[in-house]
């Protein structure tokens, strides 16, 4: 009586059939193959078993099985030593011939398009296929299932890119659908002679019957998230206008909203603010809005607003235009200069009050004010051509931009400037708090406590005496070696104004009740005159 182990059995088959498909996947074996390859080995069976083929099913199919995985230990063998030419056309001629006998079955179930280096025609360099490099190197499964890949540096300051080994593949999936690339090495001509070349490729390998949700959007998955790479790889620059062109430096400005010391919360709700701006592309389309969001700094001197620019395009990792409204000519350079701004930007206009005379349109009386323009200079720019700028019909030329202005007087800005839709959001940065200031400590001291704090915070909070982010600053910079000299420093320059500031105060609320003025003046006027 045959014992059948039938544990056994089922390792053979499971086992047979995942070599099966890593030789389909991998190893462009097709199914005509593999249909010929397992006859041959029924019939082996049939021949090689003593009885009948099918005396006891389990025990056929275990002789089966052991010869069939036996089989594709050679068969792997000696597909390594058939040269891949000669394989493609023992496969190409199978697969007729599997399509004449079987016309209804599927004898190949995978699609393939191949990604050339080249583009067939005129032999210039496919886009694609570097697109496709740099992504399949991106995989996080190439880490984990490939035990070789290769790495390289196109320039010293780049990031290191992986990427796969010749004729190696790699799994990938898209919406539910498994795809698999491999890269292809082709040697043509004569090997080892100078007539010789090698022909590099990228394979794609699906089901066909998943052709529909593959080609192209696929494919265009795969031109965006390299695009998104390398971007997030680029060193950023900025630009400047100058002669009605953009004048491109290197920004390496390394202010973050971790650096900065703002009030609690404000970094993390500009940090959610610009992940919502930069996944809302369908929401922005969606609303018949241009896919764009403007940001009004405003505050004293000193408290941060080109620094929080910075920690903008830094966190965004955006490329920024600093716009010089000064030497915009008319309003069709400025429309020209917007159209050469690239998407994935910050747009910024500085001090914007100062710039150039943008006065209320409501106030304006003279001829050239009727017309919009600016009469203080030569310049036929006009604030109608600003307002355009930021929220007419050609500020959606290009996607994903943010417009920020900066200003140290909000008051003297045309409201049509600033209303929603042109500056979606007003940001206050003023005097430094306590909060911030703990922050600086932190950042230019390396310290989170310290004993001298309370005493700072309780005249920090009495005085209105206020200090700029940049005076502190300057105080921990010139101590950063000694923390108690910074925080002594800090101390006495608020103790010192503390008496000030109460005789002034008392001073101003008598004043008020005669004349109402704003204490807010008086402080900013004593800290210009301060220390
Ligand atoms: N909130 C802040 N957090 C950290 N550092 C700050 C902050 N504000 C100012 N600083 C420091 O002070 C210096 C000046 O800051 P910044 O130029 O950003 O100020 P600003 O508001 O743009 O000034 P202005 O209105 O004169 O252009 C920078 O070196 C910056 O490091």
């Amino acid at each position: 009586m045959v014992i059948i182990d039938h544990t056994h059995v089922y390792r053979h088959i499971t086992s047979s059939l995942l070599f099966l498909r890593s030789l389909c996947i991998h190893h462009s074996v097709s199914c005509p193959t593999l249909l010929f390859l397992v006859s041959l080995f029924t019939v082996s069976s049939y021949l090689t078993l003593d009885e009948s083929p099918f005396p006891n099913f389990l025990s056929a199919m275990e002789v089966l099985m052991s010869k069939l995985f036996n089989l594709m230990g050679v068969f792997a063998l000696v597909q390594t030593l058939i040269p891949p030419p000669l394989r493609q056309f023992i496969d190409r001629g199978l697969t007729m011939l599997c399509e004449r006998l079987f016309p209804s079955v599927n004898p190949y179930p995978y699609m393939e398009i191949q990604v050339g280096q080249n583009v067939p025609d005129n032999h210039s360099p496919n886009e694609l296929y570097k697109q496709v490099g740099v992504y399949v190197g991106s995989l996080r499964s190439a880490l984990h299932t490939h035990d070789r890949l290769r790495a390289y540096r196109c320039a010293a300051a780049e990031p290191i890119s992986l990427n796969l080994q010749d004729n190696a593949s790699i799994e990938d999936s898209f919406d539910g659908v498994q795809v698999f690339w491999t890269k292809a090495v082709t040697e043509k001509g004569n090997e080892g002679n100078n007539g010789g070349s090698t022909e590099r490729s990228f394979i794609l390998r699906f089901l066909k019957t998943d052709r529909e949700n593959i080609v192209p959007a696929y494919l265009d998955h795969v031109s965006k998230v390299c695009a998104d790479i390398e971007h997030k790889n680029s060193r950023r620059s900025i630009f400047t206008n100058s002669h009605g062109n953009w004048e491109k430096n290197s920004f390496n400005h390394p202010s973050t909203f971790d650096s900065l010391a703002l009030e609690a919360g404000v970094a993390e709700r500009r940090m959610a603010d610009l992940q919502a701006f930069s996944k809302g592309k369908s929401f922005y389309h969606r609303n018949g809005r241009a896919w764009k969001r403007g940001y009004l700094l405003y505050g004293p001197p000193g408290t941060g607003k080109s620094s929080l620019i910075a920690a903008i395009a830094n966190y965004m990792q955006y490329d920024i235009y600093d716009l010089e409204l000064t030497k915009v000519y008319d309003n069709t350079s400025l429309k020209s200069l917007l159209v050469r701004t690239s998407p994935k930007s910050v747009i910024v206009i500085e001090d914007i009050d100062c710039s150039v005379k943008l006065s209320n349109r409501d106030a304006e009386t003279d001829d050239d004010s009727k017309k919009g323009r600016d009469s203080n200079s030569s310049s036929k720019f006009t604030l109608s051509g600003l307002l355009n700028f930021v929220d007419g019909l050609w500020s959606c030329c290009g996607e994903e931009r943010i417009f920020i202005f900066t200003t140290n007087f909000k008051e003297r800005i045309d409201s049509a400037l600033l209303r929603p839709g042109r500056m979606d959001m007003h940001i206050l940065l003023s005097y430094c708090s306590f909060h911030a200031f703990k922050k600086l400590a932190r950042n230019y001291l390396s310290i989170q406590d310290h004993p001298m704090f309370p005493e700072l915070e309780k005249i920090m909070t009495k005085t209105s005496f206020q200090v700029t982010p940049a005076a502190i600053a300057e105080m921990l910079i010139s101590n950063q070696d000694n923390p108690d000299a910074a925080i002594s420093e800090v101390l006495a320059a608020f103790s010192r104004h503390v008496d000030t500031t109460i005789v002034i105060e008392s001073a101003s609320q008598s004043m008020k009740k005669q004349e109402p003025q704003s204490t807010h003046t008086q402080t900013c006027r004593r800290e210009d005159g301060g220390n």
